[in-house]
């Protein structure tokens, strides 16, 4: 029997207006994601990839409640999350925290740091100033700052430091699910899995489940064990993420596979990620040839997942638009 998912991702879809129309934009919307689907088990990372522009971030934002999808449902230990009324929703909300990308942008300037990271604290309520200071000091000191360092402000940080700053805010309040979005790549390399694996050291010892968001499958590899493979708004690959880029099945998924740069690796002119060329019927799907499932008229008829064997999920290549 499979475990209930924490976090339920159930056929999202979400499109953003255009400024303005432009040419075959239907209606003037140009979709960022389109029928997105996933779970994810309580205590066990799972690693969104894919490149710039594919929906990431969008699906944060939603799986957050921060923003509404304009179809599908987003089900938080089985509460549809855009059915809660106010006071609900914000009691569900108190279960997840947000890592993002920029530890700059993200730590307001003119807050000292014990109040940035007491500040999810602060917004639940029922909590001592004493109490908060102690929690603050102890999250301080469990990200690897000195209790002091609650005094000063992020420009005092390094990077990396604040980053850890963002990471003690996210599980100040030990919630259940923590989304991180792209939390490393504005990091220094040299820090960059120094962060991932307090991080993950963290996340294991306080029981967080954790979503990762990243254009880069390194830094998912390194932490989730499950992983969703993102294209224009699509989930085209997901499963185990060892066996998903050990041997990839979607033709998306190699390509992003082939232009990871790896150490042991000799160097040879990057492919560009390109789109699939059209097919010359204009219908149908490219890469039907060597379709791991098969289905030659698969970019008709089954952009949902299909079961590929070793636990994997795979979408045929949808006809791109
Ligand atoms: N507020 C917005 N208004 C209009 N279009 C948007 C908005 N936010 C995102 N988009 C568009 O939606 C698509 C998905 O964007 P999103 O930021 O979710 O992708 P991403 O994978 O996170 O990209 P990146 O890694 O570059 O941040 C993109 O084409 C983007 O231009």
């Amino acid at each position: 029997m499979s475990a209930a998912p924490l976090l339920d991702v159930a056929d999202v879809h979400k499109a953003y207006r255009l400024p303005r129309p432009r040419p075959f934009a239907a209606h003037g919307f140009k979709p960022a994601l389109s029928g997105v689907s996933f779970a994810v088990i309580a205590g066990r990372s799972f690693g969104v990839v894919g490149e710039s522009g594919s929906g990431k971030s969008t699906l944060a934002r939603i799986a957050l409640a921060l923003d509404r999808p304009d179809a599908g449902a987003v089900r938080l230990e089985g509460r549809s999350l855009f059915d809660l009324g106010r006071r609900d929703l914000r009691a569900q909300r108190a279960h997840m925290q947000m890592i993002f990308q920029d530890p700059f942008g993200s730590l307001d300037p003119r807050m000292r740091v014990e109040r940035i990271i007491a500040e999810p604290l602060a917004a639940q309520g029922g909590v001592s100033r004493a109490e908060r200071r102690a929690r603050v000091a102890a999250q301080l000191q469990a990200v690897g700052l000195r209790p002091g360092d609650a005094q000063n402000y992020p420009h005092e940080f390094s990077g990396g430091q604040r980053q850890r700053i963002a990471i003690a805010r996210a599980l100040i309040t030990r919630p259940k699910l923590v989304i991180a979005d792209e939390p490393v790549s504005a990091l220094d390399v040299s820090v960059q899995a120094q962060a991932l694996n307090l991080m993950t050291d963290l996340m294991r010892d306080a029981g967080v489940t954790f979503l990762l968001i990243s254009h880069d499958l390194a830094v998912v590899a390194h932490i989730c064990e499950t992983t969703a493979v993102m294209f224009r708004g699509k989930i085209v690959e997901a499963g185990p993420t060892a066996a998903l880029f050990a041997s990839p099945a979607h033709p998306y998924t190699r390509e992003l596979v082939d232009a990871t740069p790896r150490l042991d690796r000799a160097p040879k002119a990057a492919a560009p990620l390109s789109a699939p060329p059209a097919p010359a019927s204009g219908r149908g799907c490219p890469y039907a040839p060597r379709c791991p499932q098969a289905r030659p008229r698969c970019g008709e008829d089954a952009p949902a997942l299909t079961e590929a064997g070793e636990g994997r999920r795979v979408a045929c290549w949808f006809p791109l638009g």
